[in-house]
């Protein structure tokens, strides 16, 4: 994380169970100095984080949020605005945002949150739509949000169309049948970046 702060490259933190130990939680605030372009947590870790304390989850469950993303909005636009980081509050309803812009992406299916290691999943998601389109990590981080919860939503339902059947940018793109992303203000995402089933 030292080398890809110090070279300019974006990388995203994942605070898995930042509320579980203050040595968890340390660790998370030690990694949150070296400026990740984004924050993808549950809404747990997001409102631990961004109190910077551990005991901010008081009904702590594992790896797993004991609140709802909503619960966590202004605590992850406050912890955007404070660190210069998109933040990613994952729940039902994904919202990510940079302090000022807020997009909600509500796509995904119950179960996911069910099982472990689908944040992770979608994290390194966030990271490699990052990579793509540095220049715009909110945008990046909502689109990886709502493609993994289309997948979700495919695999629940087998047959069901393909997330990644066609993307453009502002006012010449056409959703994926099904998407669910609210308040985006420009999308930019190429196709280039997306291959078709
Ligand atoms: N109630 C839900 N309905 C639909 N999708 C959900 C729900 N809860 C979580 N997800 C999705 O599951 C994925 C993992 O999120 P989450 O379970 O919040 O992360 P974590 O594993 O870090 O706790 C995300 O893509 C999120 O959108
Ligand atoms: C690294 C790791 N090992 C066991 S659970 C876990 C984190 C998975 O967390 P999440 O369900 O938040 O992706």
């Amino acid at each position: 994380m030292r080398a890809a702060a110090s070279a300019g490259r974006p990388w995203v933190l994942d605070p898995v169970a930042a509320a579980a130990s203050d040595f968890r939680m340390e660790a998370c605030l030690s990694l949150l100095a070296l400026r990740p372009a984004v924050v993808r947590g549950n809404a747990s870790e997001i409102l631990a984080l961004a109190s910077r304390s551990a005991a901010a989850s008081s009904t702590f469950k594992g790896v797993d949020s004991t609140h709802d993303s909503g619960d966590a909005l202004q605590a992850a636009k406050a912890l955007a605005r404070s660190t210069g980081a998109v933040v990613a509050v994952s729940g039902a309803v994904d919202y990510i945002t940079d302090g000022a812009q807020v997009v909600g992406a509500s796509n995904g299916v119950a179960l996911m949150q069910k099982i472990t290691a689908t944040g992770c999943a979608v994290t390194a998601l966030v990271a490699a739509f990052v990579a793509v389109e540095p220049s715009d990590a909110l945008v990046a981080a909502a689109c990886a949000l709502a493609v993994f919860g289309l997948a979700g939503v495919r695999w629940s339902r087998r047959g069901a169309p393909s997330p990644c059947s066609a993307w453009r940018g502002r006012s010449g793109w056409s959703r994926p049948r099904g998407l669910r992303l609210s308040g985006c203000i420009s999308l930019t995402l190429s196709t280039a970046s997306m291959s078709k089933p």
